[in-house]
């Protein structure tokens, strides 16, 4: 996962400042040693990482915050604040068009993932009730057009073609009549990439914006390139005028530098970021909650809105009340896990959430897609019968089950058992609340509760 290395580098930093009582000069001087060290490593611009040390240094060394009560927490305070204000303070909305439709024309190098983007970018605009247009661009890289085609095909979006044979200017000067034509209230236009940037492409780039005169020029780089990516968005910024980045890859282990770069050497906000190949692994970026990400303290806030735009609610109340009254069965426990799996791969969920990510890097919790697949394996090895009454499942049945799910006795043991006491649980929680509890006693057995607690998934 991206960012690992600067998360952990600079956690132990901080773990060092929180320790102590009082935090001396030279206590700030080691630290901002190692956060520079820490940004340099992640392949932070050099120019950058000087300014940002010297701008926290200011705020640091300041005589309110040696004397305040908890001086670590303060400085990681401001550290946060200044990381947040590097990425570009608060996020940057796509623009809309006074008179529709709104053109988005999409550049980048080749494989950066503009036409994946596009696509991604379709369906997130679909989600928001528009109706987006897709416009095949790229006239040089032979698949180009027709993976534009198949993208369109899954979210359910026209894509708008002249084929190859038609200057790429020609097609995006229709391509918006045709918008307009349709009714179509954006239109995303996917240009030719190069593996270098060159002057023909430029060119070629100009000409179409001269003639679709875009609301957005949408510069798309991998980040996993890391200062290769700030160098193109400065090149491309200096050709076409770019009104936002967007950063793609970063569920690869890229080691942040491109992020925390870009804006600052270009002047260009991030607008969106890609987490994956899926369609709907692109997201709106904030750069507050990207600091927070970084610095482990976790994205509630990206997490429940993912939830929301993905859970069915009802069937999540549905969950609740089979909880409370301790119905809960392993279809029920399957039926959970797709839900999960809706909010994308296991890992990003988990570094959302504050304090997992370190725990993580403990190893203390392994949970992975490929467990949850070995998960999901044995409890489809189940008859209907097992998993709606868990305790007939006896030695043979679970023998059974392991064979058919290509895991061990072992695994199913450990499922069953851990299945056990979550039901347990579930139960002496929903007791507790109920009628005879009251709130005293409630609290008393929540104190006991968590010695014999164990995450369900280890
Ligand atoms: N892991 C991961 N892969 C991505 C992401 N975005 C794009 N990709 C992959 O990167 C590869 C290149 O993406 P394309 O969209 O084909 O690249 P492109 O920039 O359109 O290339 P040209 O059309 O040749 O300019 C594809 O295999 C994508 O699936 C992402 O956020 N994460």
């Amino acid at each position: 996962m991206a960012f690992e290395g600067l998360t952990t580098r600079l956690q132990n930093v901080f773990s060092k400042l929180r320790g102590k009582g009082k935090v001396s000069d030279e206590d700030v001087a080691e630290a901002m040693r190692e956060v520079r060290l820490a940004l340099l490593e992640a392949d932070v611009n050099f120019k950058v990482v000087k300014e940002f040390i010297a701008k926290v240094k200011e705020k640091a060394v300041g005589k309110e915050v040696m004397e305040s009560f908890t001086p670590g927490m303060v400085i990681i305070d401001i550290v946060n604040k200044e990381l947040t204000d590097l990425m570009g303070g608060s996020q940057s909305k796509l623009a809309k068009a006074n008179k529709p439709p709104t053109v988005l024309m999409m550049v980048g190098l080749q494989g950066a993932g503009k036409t994946t983007t596009s696509g991604k970018l379709a369906k997130m605009l679909q989600k928001q009730n528009s109706r987006p247009l897709l416009v095949a661009g790229d006239i040089y890289r032979p698949a180009a057009i027709k993976q534009l085609q198949v993208l369109g095909e899954q979210i359910k979006a026209p894509v708008f073609t002249l084929g190859d044979q038609t200057s790429p200017v020609e097609i995006a000067r229709q391509g918006l009549q045709h918008a307009k034509d349709n009714g179509n209230d954006y239109v995303i236009i996917d240009t030719a990439g190069r593996l270098h940037v060159d002057e023909e492409l430029m060119e070629e780039l100009r000409q179409i914006h001269s003639v679709v005169n875009p609301d957005e020029v949408l510069l798309v780089v991998d980040s996993m390139t890391g200062q290769d990516a700030v160098n193109v968005a400065e090149h491309f910024n200096q050709q076409l005028d770019l009104t936002g980045v967007v950063l793609t890859k970063l569920d690869g282990d890229t080691r942040g530098g491109a992020a925390l770069s870009v804006k600052a050497v270009t002047g260009c906000p991030i607008k969106f970021a890609s987490l994956g190949e899926k369609l709907d692994a692109l997201e709106p970026f904030h750069p507050e909650r990207m600091a927070s990400r970084i610095l482990g303290m976790g994205d509630m806030l990206s997490l429940i809105e993912k939830a929301q735009s993905n859970i069915d609610t009802e069937k999540a109340k549905e969950m609740e009340r089979k909880m409370r009254n301790a119905e809960f069965t392993f279809e029920d426990f399957l039926e959970q896990m797709d839900q999960v799996k809706k909010l994308g791969p296991i890992d990003q969920i988990m570094d959302m959430i504050p304090g997992m990510g370190k725990m993580k890097q403990a190893k203390d919790l392994k949970v992975d897609d490929k467990q949850m697949g070995r998960i999901e394996a044995i409890v489809y090895s189940m008859t209907t019968e097992e998993k709606r009454n868990p305790d007939m499942i006896n030695h043979s049945r679970r023998k059974r089950i392991a064979t058919g799910s290509g895991t061990s006795l072992a695994e199913v043991n450990r499922l069953i058992k851990q299945f056990d006491e979550m039901r347990r649980m579930m139960k002496q929680f929903s007791d507790m609340m109920g009628p005879k509890g009251g709130k005293n006693k409630a609290m008393k057995q929540l104190k006991g509760l968590g010695k014999g607690m164990k995450f369900p998934f280890r």
